[in-house]
């Protein structure tokens, strides 16, 4: 939404959110204290923040006064009832539809920015039109492509933008009311208009084809690493045809963020509720390697020490789920982590990004030990280099560029010989790091 205002200066654009916490951040002066961190947002906002975007939690004004509604919460994935563990939570969405509904006293455009299951515009629809106020809705799905680390350029460059929307005139005049903000910026060519529901399962297929693409490439890792094949090497040369593409085949300790599993888990649960078992398993695979992927980390660091890790110091180099951002979500660190935890091992944190309060709440959440187990096994540095001091190993979890310039030598002096480093992400220069005397493993490679 920032974008938005950004590029559309007579549009104004409120952003609300019932979690006050929030919107007095996004309303800090200071704007180191913005709740994301996403490089280039900082700018946006100070550009649009007073003058065309405002954040409120004023839930019932803003509706009132909006002629767009997107409706942006979150849906995760189901924790009880039917569906639990799959199927995705539709509560904050039905929460919206239906303080829209109470809300509402004319026409509106309301868009599914959130990822839906396919069919959801139906119940929201549902909802909308059994107001009895005769206000008009139209319901258009618009899903967001945006990876994080690189929302800015990759909001301000889409590859596409998807409006799906009913084919009658209503809907026609909504979809090109909606298509209208975005060719602010975008040329038209890339705007795409369908009808709802498959712009609703395109964004589920989309994740589950880029997840997919990852536990591919991760699942020949492992083959590498009893092959002597080099998984780069693989990559690369399978990339370089056209048809295949070079891109999301880096192997890694696997992949986080809050979206791929959720959205597989919800497109495996929407397959199996169509009857659809052998489509429902084979998308499941991608998660169940991608599990296998953070576990296999975790052994090799357990067989690699000698299969003791009790009361050994082992320091971790990012917990955030991916470079440049400070989202922890279903990172892989906290699986690995957790594993080693189990083991008795001493785990030191260091990430850029990440507070110590997130670190904590993410075991925590997982329930496998007490509080006061996790930190005392556990703890969180501020510094890369005084966080190794007699360390048996270093696991690189997270992709930040600044773990390449670390001084590896002086890191090695400090370590406990012999001084292992894993490399979940394939960052480091090998040559480099066996140079100085590290025994260094990475995904991927014998
Ligand atoms: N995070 C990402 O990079 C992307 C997320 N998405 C989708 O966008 C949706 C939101 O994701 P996130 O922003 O990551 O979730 P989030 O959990 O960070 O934010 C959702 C916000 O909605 C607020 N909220 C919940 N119920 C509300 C209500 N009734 N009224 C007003 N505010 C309410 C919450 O307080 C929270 O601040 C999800 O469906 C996700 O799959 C899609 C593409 C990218
Ligand atoms: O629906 C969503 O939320 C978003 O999910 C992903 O975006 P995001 O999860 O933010 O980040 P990605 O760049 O896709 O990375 C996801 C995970 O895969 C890992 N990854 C990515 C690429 C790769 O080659 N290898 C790999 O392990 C990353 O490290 C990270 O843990 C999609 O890329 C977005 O298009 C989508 O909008």
């Amino acid at each position: 939404m920032s974008v938005i205002a950004f590029k559309c200066p007579d549009i104004r654009v409120t952003v609300v959110d019932i979690n006050q916490e929030r919107i007095k951040a996004w309303n800090d002066t200071d704007l180191e204290n913005l709740p994301i961190y996403e490089p280039g947002l900082k700018d946006i906002v100070a550009t649009a923040r007073g003058r065309n975007l405002f954040f409120s939690t004023d839930i019932d004004q803003a509706i009132d006064q909006a002629d767009m509604i997107f409706i942006s919460v979150n849906t995760p994935t189901k924790t009880y009832g039917k569906g639990k563990g799959q199927a995705a939570d539709l509560k904050y969405i039905e929460l919206c539809a239906r303080n829209i509904a109470r809300v509402a006293k004319d026409d509106k455009i309301v868009i599914e920015k959130s990822t839906l299951p396919v069919r959801t515009a139906q119940a929201i629809k549902n909802i909308l039109d059994n107001t009895g106020n005769h206000v008009n809705f139209e319901i258009l799905s618009n899903p967001e492509f945006l990876a994080e680390g690189t929302a800015i350029n990759d909001l301000l460059n889409a590859d596409r933008v998807l409006i799906g929307g009913d084919s009658t005139p209503g809907g026609e005049a909504a979809k090109q009311a909606l298509s209208s903000i975005y060719e602010n910026w975008l040329p038209k060519e890339r705007i795409l208009l369908t009808n709802v529901w498959s712009s609703e399962l395109s964004k589920l297929v989309a994740n589950a084809f880029l997840a997919q693409r990852i536990s591919s490439i991760n699942s020949i890792s492992a083959l590498c690493e009893k092959t002597d094949a080099n998984v780069d090497e693989v990559a690369k040369a399978i990339g370089l045809d056209s048809r295949i593409g070079p891109k999301f085949l880096n192997a890694s300790v696997g992949f986080g963020g809050s979206c791929f599993q959720k959205d597989i888990l919800n497109l495996v649960y929407i397959a199996k509720s169509y009857g659809l078992e052998e489509v429902a398993n084979y998308w499941d695979q991608v998660i169940k390697i991608n599990d296998y992927q953070k576990q296999r980390f975790a052994d090799t660091i357990l067989s690699t020490l000698y299969n003791t890790v009790a009361g050994k110091k082992i320091v971790f180099y990012g917990w955030a789920f991916k470079k440049d951002t400070n989202d922890t979500r279903e990172s892989a660190a906290i699986y690995v982590a957790d594993a080693l935890l189990e083991e008795q091992a001493e785990i030191v944190v260091y990430d850029p990004k990440v507070s110590e309060q997130q670190i904590y709440a993410d075991l925590d959440r997982l329930n496998t030990r007490s509080e006061q187990e996790n930190r005392r096994l556990l703890r969180v540095s501020k510094d890369p280099l005084d966080s190794v001091d007699d360390a048996h190993a270093i696991a690189v979890l997270t992709e930040w560029d600044e773990f390449k310039t670390l001084d590896w030598e002086k890191i090695y002096t400090k370590m406990l010989k012999p001084s292992f480093v894993f490399d979940g992400r394939r960052i480091l220069d090998s040559n480099k790091l066996n140079g100085i005397g590290f025994k260094y493993y990475r995904i991927g490679e014998s």
